[in-house]
């Protein structure tokens, strides 16, 4: 077991303000990589908003446990999940406080993920009690930060990135997300929050920028209907490939 777990590694997705996509961001990141070929797992430490059984469309499934440990709930895109969303009934409010919160978090953790090589942590937004057992206790090989390009989100995001650096967390690199909105009528593209504050926020932080995810109805639409773009041929697939591509490197080189 201390092998299996050696072997194994976490890469937290953090941000630093909540609504920025960083769910989003975690499940097309998990397809990009299974469909690689890389066995990868994903676990929402959203333990107060669960969204991923909702994303990778597998709401409603319970997972069981074997010898007091859960069984990670399979998704229809060969990346096993498990969320407090498949443990607690659909819109009833979790309202626990922070030590009870790090223990379902351990537990999600802590479950059987067989041969799963890589586990992507869902985080929630900021940095409170669930982060800080995510960091002492689970010590994730690297952190991606998602950010919007507006100013509000971004000082947040240095902020998560502060909390990263002090627990000794290498940040992979940050996503910039919400970029640039076609109008479906026009085509004309508007920046509602911004064009290009992520990278230049990467660049005065000294982080590497993994790039850039439009603002489009259809991301919205895939997340809500539980199809990711990353699932599909479509060509919004292609930005969430290539930073799987990219994170898929730093994972290797750090092996
Ligand atoms: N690039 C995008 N284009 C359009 N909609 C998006 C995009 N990214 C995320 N969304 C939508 O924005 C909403 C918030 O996204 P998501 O839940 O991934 O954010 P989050 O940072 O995980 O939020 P939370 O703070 O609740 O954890 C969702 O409805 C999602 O479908």
């Amino acid at each position: 077991m201390t092998a299996e777990r050696t072997a194994r590694k976490l890469i937290a997705v953090g941000s630093g303000k909540g609504g920025v996509g960083k769910s989003t961001l975690t499940a097309n990141l998990a397809i990009a990589l299974a469909r690689v070929g890389r066995k990868v797992g994903l676990v929402d430490a959203d333990i107060y908003g669960p969204s991923q059984p909702m994303i990778l469309g597998n709401q409603g499934q319970k997972p069981v446990a074997r010898e007091e440990k859960l069984e990670p709930v399979p998704s229809k895109y060969g990346v096993p999940v498990l969320s407090m969303g498949h443990l607690v009934e659909p819109g009833r409010a979790i309202a626990w406080r922070g030590p009870m919160a790090g223990g379902a978090l351990t537990q999600l953790v802590d479950a059987h993920w067989g041969d799963t090589e890589l586990l992507l942590v869902d985080l929630p937004p900021g940095t409170g009690d669930v982060q800080l057992t995510m960091l002492q206790k689970f010590k994730p090989a690297g952190a991606v930060l998602v950010s919007t390009p507006q100013d509000l989100a971004l000082i947040d995001a240095a902020r998560a990135g502060q909390l990263f650096d002090q627990a000794g967390v290498p940040v992979v690199g940050l996503v910039e997300n919400m970029a640039g909105y076609a109008c479906p009528h026009c085509g004309e593209v508007s920046d509602p929050f911004g064009k290009g504050g992520v990278e230049e926020a990467a660049g005065r932080l000294e982080l590497p920028f993994l790039g850039r995810i439009p603002l489009d109805l259809a991301i919205r639409e895939g997340g809500d209907s539980g199809t990711p773009p990353a699932a599909t041929d479509d060509p919004l697939a292609q930005p969430f490939h290539d930073i799987a591509a990219k994170l898929d490197v730093w994972i290797g080189a750090k092996s």
